[in-house]
């Protein structure tokens, strides 16, 4: 994905496209690109797009002010060569993306991200059998019904998130950016350290968090394809890294140390655990179990015959598949669901009225008072729909990874005329989402028509689900958990809290208030930039449930 990310930017789909392919097709020559900067000999629209990201300009809003500049929605970009399409409709990201997906389910290759190490990530793996072997193993362990069974363990990592905050809570009445970000954080890494490798030791929770934290600022710079140049000249890659000017290969070197440390040790952890039989039932562990029965049994489901492999050999690629996924599951689900539970608290504490809406809702469901005896439970779900309002209108207006991961196209295609598609910002497309950038959560409660009122006003508007996960083939396998994880410490937290904004520092007169449109750090996951907040109990009730948080073990099923 050629992109950094700003929060404004909508997922905006890039496709790198195979220019080579397409001048050999004569058929194909009469039709033109769609719009975008102009193109010099050579650098083509080198100093459109890369130069100015040498400056504060983000490259999200880059693309979007070239939207505006060429009145489209579909952008076509040339750098060195290279051809990158920005997609930003549903109608043509559904098209391509989810219609044509054979096509355009493989990912640019990233010189610079395999030179740091990552050729194990099956996030950027392109469209092959050895990329469906894993996407087939992921899915059995994260899919919806699966990830149900890791509830009790979600509940008690909520009830600790719950019991940090309020330990902030008893000594200050402002939450600092830094604890809370550590308390989200701290949250998010138990849940996928446990699901992946059922690690539950806060010591080495604390050291896995640092790993992932070091190896993601390589996995940051480098998923962009073209944020170096070797991405375009691959030759490159072959400079030893003592050459003068090779700074990319010393920084892919420092890199490759924390990439294969993310991969290699938690995986060893988690092996001793199975050698000395403390494991716990997790990802590793059940597709180990799996792999016993698949080479033993005749009826062996995961068939590797497609990768010319002999059953030995099976036994080993099939162990090293798993550690890659696990490692995958790792590093992808840290980050973006701190994003999430982050962007929430900044935003809820700029809405009041939501809050109250939402609470008087959770406290006639849950059958509580303002001294709170319980907290809101995965079966509530159902019956809170202006809190499940809220979470979509979050994962709307705020979506996690804007501009996605890169789809690539393996193959010659025409759309609308173009090469590339047509298309508009989805998740902030006015046509989609009236008055687009209003966070308003009643859009996605259904209301009665009004007699005379042009039905489509009053139908709901698409589950920002569909979108904010990427698509096809390639959609965010880790959305369920992501998804269970987020929506119980939203509602825990409307539940048991008030959070408000704190418009001005009396200890620091410079500060300013941070902006909930505007202000967010650029990277592939969005995150707001540090801001200050009150979070305090709603009650004395509150803060006592806060403390306890749900009272279950933490057994999952084998
Ligand atoms: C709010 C949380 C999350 C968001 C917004 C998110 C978003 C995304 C997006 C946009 C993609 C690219 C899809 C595409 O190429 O079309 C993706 C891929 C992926 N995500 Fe997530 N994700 C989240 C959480 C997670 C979690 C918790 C996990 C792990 C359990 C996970 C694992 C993955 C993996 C393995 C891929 C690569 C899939 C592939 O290339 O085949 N994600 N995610």
């Amino acid at each position: 994905m050629p992109s950094t990310v700003h929060l404004l930017a909508i997922p905006v789909l890039l496709i790198v496209y195979n220019l080579g392919k397409y001048l050999l097709r004569r058929h194909l020559q009469t039709l033109s690109y769609p719009p975008g900067p102009g193109r010099l000999p050579i650098i083509g629209s080198f100093f459109d797009v890369l130069a100015p990201r040498t400056g504060l300009e983000t490259q999200w809003a880059i693309y979007r002010d070239m939207g505006h500049e060429y009145h489209s929605d579909i952008l076509h970009i040339d750098i060195l060569g290279d051809h990158t399409v920005v997609l930003n409709s549903a109608k043509a990201a559904e098209e391509l993306l989810e219609k044509r997906s054979g096509i355009y389910s493989s990912r640019p290759t990233m010189y610079m991200a395999n030179e740091s190490g990552w050729g194990w990530n099956f996030v950027t793996m392109p469209y092959t059998s050895w990329w469906r072997l894993h996407r087939r193993t992921f899915h059995q362990h994260f899919r919806s019904d699966a990830v149900a069974a890791y509830h009790p363990f979600i509940r008690q990592a909520t009830s600790r998130f719950l019991r940090s905050l309020s330990g902030i809570q008893s000594t200050t009445m402002v939450t600092q950016y830094n604890d809370l970000q550590a308390i989200v954080r701290q949250h998010a890494a138990s849940i996928i350290l446990y699901t992946t490798y059922g690690i539950t030791e806060q010591e080495d929770m604390d050291a896995f968090v640092e790993l992932v934290n070091n190896a993601a600022e390589s996995m940051i710079a480098t998923i962009n394809h073209g944020n170096f140049l070797v991405d375009y000249f691959p030759l490159l890659r072959y400079v030893p890294a003592w050459f003068p000017g090779a700074h990319f290969k010393r920084k892919a070197v420092h890199w490759s140390q924390f990439t294969s440390d993310l991969v290699n040790k938690p995986w060893k952890q988690l092996r001793a655990s199975i050698s000395s039989g403390t494991a716990v039932s997790c990802f590793g562990t059940k597709s180990l179990q799996k792999l016993d029965l698949t080479f033993n049994a005749a009826d062996a489901t995961e068939d590797t015959s497609d990768l010319g492999m002999s059953k030995t050999d099976s036994d080993t690629k099939m162990e090293e598949v798993i550690r890659n996924c696990a490692g995958s599951a790792y590093l992808a689900g840290s980050d973006t669901s701190v994003s999430l539970v982050l962007i929430s608290v900044l935003v809820l504490s700029h809405h009041p009225e939501i809050q109250a809406k939402a609470q008087e809702e959770l406290d006639r469901v849950l059958g509580s008072t303002a001294n709170a005896t319980q907290l809101p439970d995965f079966s509530d779900r159902e019956s809170l729909p202006y809190v499940e309002a809220v979470f979509k209108e979050l994962l709307r207006m705020y979506p996690s990874a804007p501009l996605g991961v890169p789809h690539y196209s393996v193959a010659d295609d025409v759309y609308d005329g173009y090469f590339i598609p047509k298309g508009k910002a989805i998740l902030h497309d006015e046509n989609l989402y009236p008055d687009p950038l209003t966070f308003n959560p009643d859009r996605f409660l259904r209301t009665e028509p009004q007699r005379g009122a042009p039905c489509a006003k009053h139908s709901l508007n698409p589950d920002p689900e569909l979108y904010a996960f990427g698509f096809g083939r390639r959609i965010c396998p880790g959305r369920h958990l992501a998804l269970d994880t987020s929506w119980l410490v939203l509602a825990c937290l409307l539940a048991t809290c008030n959070i408000s904004r704190i418009s001005s520092d009396n200890t620091d007169p410079k500060s300013k208030e941070i902006d909930p449109i505007a202000d967010f750090a650029d990277g592939v996951v969005v995150h707001p930039k540090p801001f200050k907040s009150c979070i305090s109990p709603r009650s004395a009730g509150a803060f006592e449930l806060m403390k306890s948080g749900y009272e279950v073990g933490i057994e999952v099923e084998a």
